[in-house]
């Protein structure tokens, strides 16, 4: 009795240490099993496929922005833009490889709210680096949306090729529900890829349309669709894995530019000023005593001015700073001598172009010349 209360209690306390809970030989099997569903879960990971003949090779260069955002929760809006890096967005659309050969390189990993002209300067160098390679046949650039507009514009200008150059974002972080992240690199990779897609200067390719890198302008401040081209439209959309084409920009771009940054390493420094009711003019004298080149207006209407700020405007110009005035309605254009006298204020206007793409076109522009009747027909140009 007292033996078997002994074996009992033994093989309980045997039971809870875990002595009899895995013989050696299931144990072996178990360390088999575990090992299995290791190889599994690495097989699942997408790894880069063998480089096919047929197919084009695309270099994809990341700078951050949303579409490498994660956050900690997939429904709560709060994330950290630009965390992952190219490798994890790829893995995220294994579909690509079907399309493309893809070779990715981070050239920044910043929210584009922290873009900066240097980073502009080192993304169209490397832009132009990559693209005179005879066997890249194209480039995705993944970027933040609030400055994308911009970025596209500086690239549209300093880009020396013909190879499509595809700018994507995203409007949901990667670790969000629908993420538009995925499709809309997938997308642009087919953009990319196709042939006809060669000559249209940047293309930006988000929520299934394409827009030139010119007209295109972030217009909400949520929504992925938030991309639109106010003065134009989409140039085109990208549906089911194929390009359809409606528009093309007469703007010249690209390979047609004066613009060459291929030795520049700092641009002019160009600020904007905004328009409103009653605005403080002093605000122009702290450009004009801050190293500022050029100043961008945010007129109202058609880029009208405020008159005491007109006043300040007149002294700028007389200083030689380079004005432009823009507008901030979201879309026309800004005429010369309309209800503004450009003639006695010595300045310019921004055509259609909104802003901060005038600002880009005035950094590139007073590179080459600090005259505005010359740089006004740049802006008639480009
Ligand atoms: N949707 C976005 O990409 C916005 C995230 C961030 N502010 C950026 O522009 O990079």
């Amino acid at each position: 009795m007292l033996r078997s209360s002994i074996f009992v209690y033994g093989l309980l306390l045997a039971c809870m240490t875990g002595i009899f809970q895995v013989t050696p030989m299931e144990a072996q099997a178990q360390k088999k099993k575990k090992k299995r569903a290791e190889t599994t879960q690495t097989a699942t990971t997408p790894s880069r496929p063998p480089k096919n003949k047929n197919l084009p090779n695309i270099v994809i260069l990341a700078t951050g922005g949303t579409i490498a955002g994660a956050g900690t929760s997939s429904v709560a809006a709060g994330y950290t833009a630009g965390k992952l890096p190219i490798e994890d967005l790829l893995n995220a659309v294994p579909e690509a490889y079907k399309v493309a050969n893809l070779e990715g390189e981070q050239v920044a990993s910043v929210g584009s709210q922290a873009m900066t002209d240097s980073v502009w300067l080192k993304l169209a160098k490397r832009v132009n680096q990559v693209l005179q390679r005879s066997d890249v046949d194209g480039v995705v650039i993944t970027h933040g949306t609030d400055t994308q507009g911009e970025t596209a514009f500086f690239l549209e200008l300093t880009v020396k090729s013909n190879k499509p150059v595809v700018m994507v974002g995203a409007m949901r972080s990667a670790t969000a529900i629908s993420a538009d992240g995925p499709k809309n690199l997938y997308d642009a990779i087919v953009v990319a890829s196709d042939k006809s897609s060669t000559g249209r200067g940047i293309l930006v390719s988000m929520n299934e349309e394409i827009f030139s890198g010119r007209e295109v302008n972030k217009t909400n401040t949520t929504s992925t669709a938030t991309f639109k081209a106010p003065n134009t439209g989409p140039l085109g959309y990208v549906f089911d894995g194929k390009v359809a084409w409606y528009h093309a920009t007469l703007r010249k771009h690209t390979t047609q530019t004066i613009f060459d940054v291929s030795n520049v390493n700092e641009l002019p420094k160009v600020d904007i000023l905004y328009g409103y009711s009653n605005p403080d003019p002093t605000l122009m004298d702290c450009l004009m005593n801050n190293g500022t080149k050029g100043i961008v207006i945010a007129g109202v209407g058609n880029g009208n001015l405020y008159p005491t700020v007109e006043t300040k405007v007149k002294q700028a110009t007389a200083k030689g700073i380079v004005v432009v005035r823009a507008a901030r309605v979201p879309s026309g254009r800004v005429t010369l001598n309309g209800e503004t006298d450009d003639k006695a204020l010595g300045t310019i206007v921004s055509d259609d172009l909104n802003p901060e793409k005038a600002r880009v076109l005035l950094q590139l522009s007073l590179l080459k010349t600090s005259s505005p009747s010359t740089i006004q027909g740049y802006f008639f140009e480009y």
